[in-house]
């Protein structure tokens, strides 16, 4: 097992995907701090990029140009850089070119969440979330569900259900512990 600072040094990218709300932009922080190591949210840069937040974008430029930037944003950090911590957003996975370079340039962290628990969370994230929008229960459920094909091949899945924010960090910590032992695979 080596230290968190060990960890720090390994000179490549972790990224984090998963569902909307399962916490990669919040859990990222943390583990960004315990690892000593720069965060980026793609979220946030388009929001800032656009000064507005992610509903908004959506209704002024349209879903299609978000898409298009979330991808032009991912391939430069990924291309750019070492040692960050970097959540992207919960569609982001679904565009193979992307897909392509996080796994090809990083440590890439699923995570993952029961349906159940994640349900509890809905109403934290239901009015920024332009997605889950106009759906009803039934069709955010089945979303839900197809969309976690998506987030496979990754480097490690860590399951977050009944874990608080440090708790999560520090088993994603232990999971790039595995991942030092054994770089090349993919699950
Ligand atoms: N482990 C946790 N326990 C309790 N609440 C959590 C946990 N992780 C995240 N949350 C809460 O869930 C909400 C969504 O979290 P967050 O924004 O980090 O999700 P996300 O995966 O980044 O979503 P998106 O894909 O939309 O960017 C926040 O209100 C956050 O405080
Ligand atoms: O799952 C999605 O498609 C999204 C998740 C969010 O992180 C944002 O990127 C946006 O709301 C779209
Ligand atoms: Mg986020």
């Amino acid at each position: 097992m080596i230290s968190n600072e060990e960890l720090a040094q390994k000179d490549k990218n972790i990224v984090l995907i998963g569902f909307m709300g399962v916490g990669k932009t919040t859990i990222g922080q943390h583990l960004a701090k315990k690892l000593d190591r720069e965060f980026i949210d793609i979220d946030a840069q388009i929001e800032q990029k656009y000064g507005m937040p992610v509903t908004q974008i959506f209704k002024s430029v349209g879903e299609k140009e978000f898409r298009q930037m979330e991808k032009d944003y991912i391939l430069n950090v990924c291309s750019d850089s070492k040692f960050k911590i970097i959540s992207l957003g919960g569609g982001a996975f679904l565009q193979e070119e992307i897909k392509n370079i996080c796994l090809s340039t990083s440590n890439v962290i699923y995570l993952n969440i029961s349906w159940e628990t994640w349900k509890r969370r809905l109403h934290l994230i239901i009015d920024s979330r332009p997605i889950l929008q106009n759906k009803s229960m039934d069709e955010i459920e089945a979303l839900f569900y197809t969309r976690q094909n998506s987030y496979s091949p990754n480097h490690a899945s860590v399951n977050i259900d009944g874990l608080g924010f440090e708790e999560a960090a520090d088993h994603i910590i232990h999971s790039l512990n595995l991942i030092a032992d054994r770089p090349d695979e993919l699950y």
